[in-house]
């Protein structure tokens, strides 16, 4: 029977970490870290995540601060807003929620926050730190797969990683930050060919497609650990709904350990920020010069002030 990698128990324990490095700046002083979050329009999905945020900073002590603009929002309010955040001292992290409206280019709205600030690391700045293994801050839910895998594995040297997924927001990073920990990683997609063979050979697998149960039982080798980053809505067959991942979580008893969906990946991804913002902040107080990562092969090198040159 395949051991189940408890995300909700290992978030609590970031969590724990996290509140105690509030209190410890509180107790020497500091103002405690700020989070400012963007929410635009009315996504159902989006709006849930944003209260999980916003309640999870009230947990740990971080002040929160939500900006909830409207769906038909244009792109020049929204860079005003975010360059006016950039430059107040108290707001130690930004984020804007995705997905944005379609009058909206991602792109440069992401581009727009300061990198030092830009606590979901999707900042190009912090994309090149990361594929460059020079440190920056990591994209949250990359980050919580790491945590994830840490948990069940202690040395990735070597292993084979099977990655299904490329999105700049889990896959790419995903299969970089496993690169920096020296396990073999072959990147894969909905549409590589062979994929059931290529993953029969990995000794983990991370599945990012986005696929309802697309990795299925004899897809998977004995012993293998699963980490489902999946997570879709469908309607059960009592019409009521339901979340599903990318693995078929029924057909996987013969691996050593898998993720649920939910409870696995998706709360590593709020602890993360929280972690996140709180390295951001220490970052700003001068505590320390770079976010540091506490998992194999985690970057170490100083975080990319925004201002100046990228140092070497
Ligand atoms: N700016 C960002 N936008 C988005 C990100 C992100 O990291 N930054 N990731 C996702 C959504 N997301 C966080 O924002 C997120 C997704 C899922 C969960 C989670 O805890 N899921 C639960 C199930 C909850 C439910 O849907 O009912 C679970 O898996 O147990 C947290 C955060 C896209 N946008």
């Amino acid at each position: 029977m395949a051991d189940i990698i408890d995300g909700r128990a290992i978030a609590a324990q970031l969590d724990e970490v996290t509140k105690a490095q509030v209190d410890a700046l509180l107790a020497d002083g500091h103002p405690a870290p700020g989070l400012d979050v963007i929410l635009v329009g009315n996504d159902p999905a989006s709006e849930v995540y944003v209260r999980h945020k916003i309640r999870a900073c009230e947990r740990v002590g971080i002040v929160s601060r939500k900006h909830q603009l409207p769906a038909d929002t244009s792109q020049d309010d929204l860079l005003a807003l975010i360059a006016t955040l950039n430059a107040k001292p108290e707001v130690h992290g930004i984020l804007c929620q995705v997905p944005l409206p379609e009058q909206i280019d991602p792109a440069l709205v992401l581009g727009a926050i300061a990198p030092n600030k830009d606590v979901d690391g999707f900042h190009p700045v912090n994309v090149g730190r990361l594929s460059t293994g020079t440190g920056g801050i990591v994209p949250c839910t990359p980050l919580g797969v790491m945590k994830l895998i840490a948990s069940v594995v202690d040395d990735l040297t070597g292993k084979d990683v099977v990655v299904i997924g490329k999105s700049n927001i889990v896959g790419k990073p995903v299969a970089n930050l496993l690169l920096d920990a020296e396990a073999t990683v072959t990147v894969t997609h909905i549409y590589t060919h062979g994929l059931a063979d290529i993953c029969r050979q990995a000794d983990i697998i991370v599945a990012a497609a986005g696929a309802p149960r697309l990795v299925r039982g004899h897809w998977v080798k004995d012993g293998a650990v699963l980490i489902d980053v999946g997570i879709t809505r469908i309607e059960g067959e009592d019409g009521k709904t339901k979340l599903v991942g990318d693995i078929a979580f029924d057909e996987v008893q013969h691996a050593a350990a898998v993720t649920p969906v939910p409870g696995g990946v998706g709360p590593m991804t709020i602890a993360c920020l929280l972690s996140n913002t709180v390295k951001a902040a220490r970052v700003a107080y001068g505590i320390d010069k770079n976010v540091g990562n506490d998992f194999p092969g985690g970057p170490t090198r100083p975080m990319f002030t925004g201002s100046g040159s990228i140092p070497n």
